[in-house]
């Protein structure tokens, strides 16, 4: 469904601040997986994401949607099959614009209509079930402007709000890092119930080990432009923070060998 196939991608090729933030990527997700991204900073997760939907352009490979070549496609054309909820909170919503306000420009996005901040009827009552199933009494709250909502009634409208284009993507990135503990538990739930409702194929970075075992249907770790772990369900399943970090420090001791041995 989303194949990522030899990905490359380095910042500031031949000067000193090259990076390379990708190194020949393959990756690929059936429909409906829900993968949890872990790894060390600056291992290449938020670029992978960003190379998903199309804000960046990797150098080598390709990105494909249920077969499609999208490697070439921008983002604004992507985003009616990628929905994307960022780390932080303001990024997501219009603070001065009003709840349903947010959920119209949504409803529209990736249809290349200008912007409907017209808000019919009809799409109130559908807002205000959509809200609903949230938990979170949103739906009397219509025209309260967004910048007076919590960091994660943001998160849980932006959550709602990234469905609307009716995606086939979902690309979170470390959505409930933000928050504080009981509302990350929160958007969570959301974040599970949501990708399960819509059947999304998802993508999720996250800094939080415990939150990646419970969350979806497979995991992999990242560590210098590399995927050095894979693990399916059951896999997964077994596995422990402890685990991981065991995993990582073994593959990362691993690599650091191989180097010493070329020296
Ligand atoms: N726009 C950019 N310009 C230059 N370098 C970048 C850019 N984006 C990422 N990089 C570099 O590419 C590498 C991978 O960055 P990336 O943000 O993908 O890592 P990450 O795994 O998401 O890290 P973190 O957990 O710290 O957010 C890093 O060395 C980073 O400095």
């Amino acid at each position: 469904m989303l194949d990522i196939t030899n990905v490359n991608k380095t910042f500031f090729p031949g000067t000193v601040n090259e990076r390379k933030a990708l190194r020949g990527i393959d990756l690929h997700l059936a429909a409906g997986e829900f993968v949890t991204v872990i790894g060390s900073n600056g291992a290449g997760k938020s670029t992978i994401l960003n190379i998903t939907s199309g804000k960046m352009r990797p150098d080598t490979g390709t990105v494909s949607i249920d077969g499609k070549d999208v490697t070439k496609m921008p983002d604004h054309r992507r985003a009616q099959f990628i929905g994307r909820v960022f780390q932080d909170p303001m990024a997501g919503s219009a603070p001065t614009m009003t709840i349903e306000q947010n959920m119209s420009m949504a409803l529209e996005r990736g249809q290349r209509r200008g912007l409907a901040l017209g808000v019919t009827k009809a799409k109130r009552e559908r807002f205000r079930e959509e809200l609903k199933s949230l938990e979170l009494g949103l739906e009397d709250r219509l025209k309260a402007k967004v910048g007076l909502l919590s960091g994660g009634q943001r998160q849980a409208l932006s959550l709602l709000m990234a469905t609307f284009s009716g995606p086939k993507i979902l690309l979170l990135d470390e959505h409930t890092a933000a928050l504080d503990p009981q509302r990350a538990a929160l958007v969570s739930r959301l974040t599970a119930e949501t990708v399960d409702r819509f059947r999304l194929t998802t993508l999720m970075v996250t800094h939080n080990m415990e939150q990646a075992l419970r969350l979806g249907t497979r995991l992999i770790m990242m560590h210098d432009g590399r995927i050095i772990l894979d693990l399916n369900q059951e896999q997964k399943s077994k596995m422990t923070v402890h685990g991981l970090l065991q995993e990582f420090e073994k593959i990362k001791g691993a690599q650091l060998d191989d180097r010493t041995m070329l020296q």
